[in-house]
């Protein structure tokens, strides 16, 4: 018997309008974005390294930068502290007002790393075993990361990291957060957890997944190999900037250039610029409830795997050996 098309009553659509998208997906700060006060404060005096925000960096963009270059910009526990600040600014500083002339004149966000590498994930030489292999540790490290990348994910702003070295673990997730990434030909990105013994803890495994299909996103985390720039441009992951060793700060802005300024050199209006961010983001699920529902999923893997044999044999084997040594898959 042919198939009777359905009547039309009968097909709902539950799908919910812009408006009320924006609503609910964009909301200031939702509870579950709010840190913990407790990680905060047990992470705030500890490992070296800042991270800085220039909040007027250039017209329109402000600049974020990692600063612990002699370990290739790892991030400390204090270091997570200093970026959630700098978001949280970041957030405040460009809220819309009534006054469209009033508001924030924010567009875009650079973020690098002192020296052009932007980070090689967590400072693993930051924190004693004792402490960094507690359960505690690793729930605390991951939600804070998973709160802190998915508010800069969900800023009204374009984000950009911009990286002539080294993009490696949390750092690869760090880069991935962002809308686009700059790098030089000599950028390397490494998902490098799979020969850490665990999975993506800050972000990266979900991020990567808006970009590219299943089969690749599982070959590229499944293995750990390095990304050079050839393969980031062709997937799609990145911009390539031409030249031996860009300055990320000035090729940031230069690359925002064209969304804080028209062809004719005019400012944009900004509110615009921000209003366009939120569209597109909703649009495609970048920053959204749903979003953070996978993260949790992720922060369960990551916490169940963190301190067991094989990672704390890769944790000390990188603290402990020469260079030729390390991560060796
Ligand atoms: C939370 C989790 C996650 O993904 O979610 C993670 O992030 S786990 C963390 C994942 N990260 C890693 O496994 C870091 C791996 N690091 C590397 O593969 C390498 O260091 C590169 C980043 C590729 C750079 O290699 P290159 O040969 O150019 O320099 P290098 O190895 O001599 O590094 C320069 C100095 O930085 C230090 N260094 C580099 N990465 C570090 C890190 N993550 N923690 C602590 N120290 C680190 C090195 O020990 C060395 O110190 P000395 O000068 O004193 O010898």
């Amino acid at each position: 018997m042919p198939a009777r098309p359905l009547p039309v009553n009968a097909i709902r659509l539950d799908v919910p309008t812009l408006k009320q998208r924006h609503k609910s997906n964009f909301l200031p700060r939702n509870t579950y974005l709010k840190p913990d006060t407790k990680t905060l404060k047990d992470f705030k005096s500890f490992g070296s390294g800042s991270v800085s925000l220039a909040p007027r960096y250039a017209p329109g963009i402000a600049l974020i930068e990692l600063r612990n270059a002699e370990k290739k910009n790892a991030m400390s526990p204090k270091m997570m502290v200093d970026l959630t600040r700098a978001v949280g600014d970041l957030e405040t500083l460009c809220k819309d007002t009534e006054d469209e002339k009033e508001g924030s004149d924010l567009v875009g966000v650079v973020l690098c790393g002192e020296g052009g590498d932007l980070c090689s994930g967590f400072d693993l030489s930051s924190t004693p075993p004792t402490k960094a292999f507690h359960p505690s540790f690793s729930t605390q490290m991951s939600t804070l990361m998973h709160q802190t990348l998915h508010r800069l994910r969900r800023l009204p702003l374009i984000t950009l990291a911009s990286i002539s070295g080294h993009a490696i673990g949390g750092g690869a997730e760090l880069a991935l957060s962002c809308d686009y990434r700059l790098i030089s030909p000599h950028t390397r990105l490494k998902f490098v957890q799979i020969g850490m013994g665990v999975t993506p803890g800050w972000g990266g495994g979900v991020y990567l997944q808006s970009h590219l299909r299943h089969g690749k996103v599982l070959e590229i985390l499944g293995t750990g190999r390095s990304l050079g720039a050839e393969e980031l441009r062709r997937l799609e992951l990145a911009e390539v900037v031409d030249g031996e060793k860009i300055c990320v700060r000035e090729a940031g802005v230069e690359f925002l250039r064209k969304f804080t300024h028209d062809a004719q050199g005019n400012l944009r209006p900004a509110h615009v610029v921000r209003e366009m961010k939120r569209l597109v983001s909703a649009a495609s699920g970048v920053g959204t409830e749903e979003e953070w529902e996978m993260l949790e999923k992720e922060r369960e893997s990551f916490v169940r795997l963190w301190g067991q044999w094989a990672n704390r044999q890769a944790v000390e084997k990188f603290v402990g050996t020469g260079k030729g040594e390390r991560n060796n898959l």
